[in-house]
């Protein structure tokens, strides 16, 4: 499938990965060799598999895409995601979101992550995660929830939702670009610590009203998590929220089947973070106690999809998983490839309508992102003005955030 960023009709162009100067062609080919050099020191891993990842950093930098290897257990899979089409041309002529799927599955397979033997299993990205996990940070954020369990509940509500929010800024790979600079203490509405608050930052679009309407009557919530530590702990709070205050039914947490995207979460970042909480006394062991039980009466599941981790849009969603949208009262996807892929990962004008550009849901959808990339959608005309017109850095600086709901 020879892959141009044009796609037929009148849906906006495909972000694609070579644009000279563009964030993503920086993300090709800057962040993800940048990461090859982090991934190979965060385990004592082998000359072999050092060595496959050196071939990596070749391929990615000079050569071309690689199929995956016959024997691999996912080979089918990514044939049926356009692999075969997408092999043997360079990686900056692909599209952005397939470039960068498909290098994190690459990475995988270069540390031995899906082979039977000692390191099947062995996340890359553990050391990273861990140590955010247990940072002062962390720390600071958790005590805040007994300050936040004391407010009168508009405003707990509110502190809550905006603290998942911008913990969407605690995102390792994003940290990796002088753009986004190191995760800072990001959580909380704008004024409080760290949450962006200047001219052409901070929340650019807020439908949380909308947002709250839509649980106000929910049976049954599906949350797609994004990144794992210092997102997902206020992300777990908040679904305590959910389920406690806001008498949500049940909440299926979707994270991811393997690591990915450096910070994203998965099962055992689930059953990480509820340690973390249950450590920390206070509201947040309470919180953390809370959502253990809720896994264990099912009113709390974690589900892991295949496709969470596919190079494609939410467009192209396999059906069992559009069912299980479909029977949700609401799906809330957090943080920015979620948004990228809900929308396409396209060049939309920024006033384009949300619900346009989304395009169709099986359930009604909410987005809760700090912008890192180039697809931004749903803007106030005259925002989308005053935010281009300080050029395009507002695009990846994490520094300003949307709330967005269709349907
Ligand atoms: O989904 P997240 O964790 O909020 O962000 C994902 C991200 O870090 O990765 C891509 C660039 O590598 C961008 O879409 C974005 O900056």
């Amino acid at each position: 499938m020879a892959e141009t960023s044009l796609d037929g009709g009148d849906r906006a162009p495909v972000v694609m990965g070579g644009e000279p100067g563009s964030y993503a062609r920086s993300v090709l080919t800057e962040r993800h060799p940048a990461l090859i050099s982090r991934v190979r020191d965060a385990h004592p891993y082998t000359p072999a598999q050092r060595g496959r990842l050196d071939l990596l950093l070749e391929e990615i930098t000079s050569g071309k895409v690689q199929p995956l290897r016959p024997e691999a257990h996912d080979r089918a899979v990514w044939e049926s995601w356009g692999m075969d089409e997408r092999t043997g041309v360079p990686w900056t002529a692909l599209p952005f979101l397939w470039a960068e799927s498909y290098f994190y599955r690459r990475l995988l397979g270069a540390v031995g992550y899906f082979a039977p033997g000692p390191w099947q299993g062995v996340d890359p990205f553990e050391p990273s995660k861990t140590s955010e996990l247990r940072s002062s940070d962390a720390d600071e954020e958790m005590q805040a929830l007994d300050t936040v369990a004391l407010l009168p509940s508009e405003e707990r509500d509110r502190a809550l939702l905006l603290s998942a929010l911008w913990g969407n800024r605690a995102d390792l790979g994003f940290a990796l670009s002088e753009r986004g600079g190191a995760p800072e203490s990001a959580h909380g509405a704008p004024g409080q610590r760290g949450a962006p608050g200047g001219a052409g930052e901070g929340l650019v679009a807020d439908e949380s009203g909308r947002l709250w309407e839509l649980l106000g009557d929910a049976e049954r919530v599906c949350f797609v998590a994004d990144n794992a530590a210092r997102e997902l702990l206020p992300d777990l709070a908040l679904i305590d929220l959910l389920l406690t205050s806001r008498r949500v039914g049940s909440v299926v947490l979707h994270v991811k089947p393997h690591p990915y995207f450096v910070s994203d979460a998965t099962m055992a970042d689930v059953l990480a973070a509820l340690r973390r909480l249950r450590e920390a006394g206070g509201e947040a062991a309470a919180c953390g106690g809370r959502l253990r039980e809720a896994m264990r009466d099912g009113s709390l599941a974690v589900r892991a999809h295949p496709f969470s981790c596919a190079p494609l849009p939410y467009s192209a969603m396999p059906e069992d998983l559009e069912a299980d949208f479909a029977a949700s009262s609401l799906t809330v996807l957090k943080g920015d490839l979620n948004y990228r892929r809900l929308v396409g990962d396209r060049w939309w004008d920024p006033a384009t309508p949300f619900a346009e550009a989304v395009g169709g849901f099986p359930s009604p959808v909410a987005a809760l992102r700090t912008v890192k990339s180039d697809t931004v959608t749903g803007l106030d005309p005259v925002v989308a003005a005053e935010l281009e017109a300080g050029g395009i850095g507002w695009r990846t600086s994490g520094r300003c955030a949307v709330v967005q709901v269709a349907g």
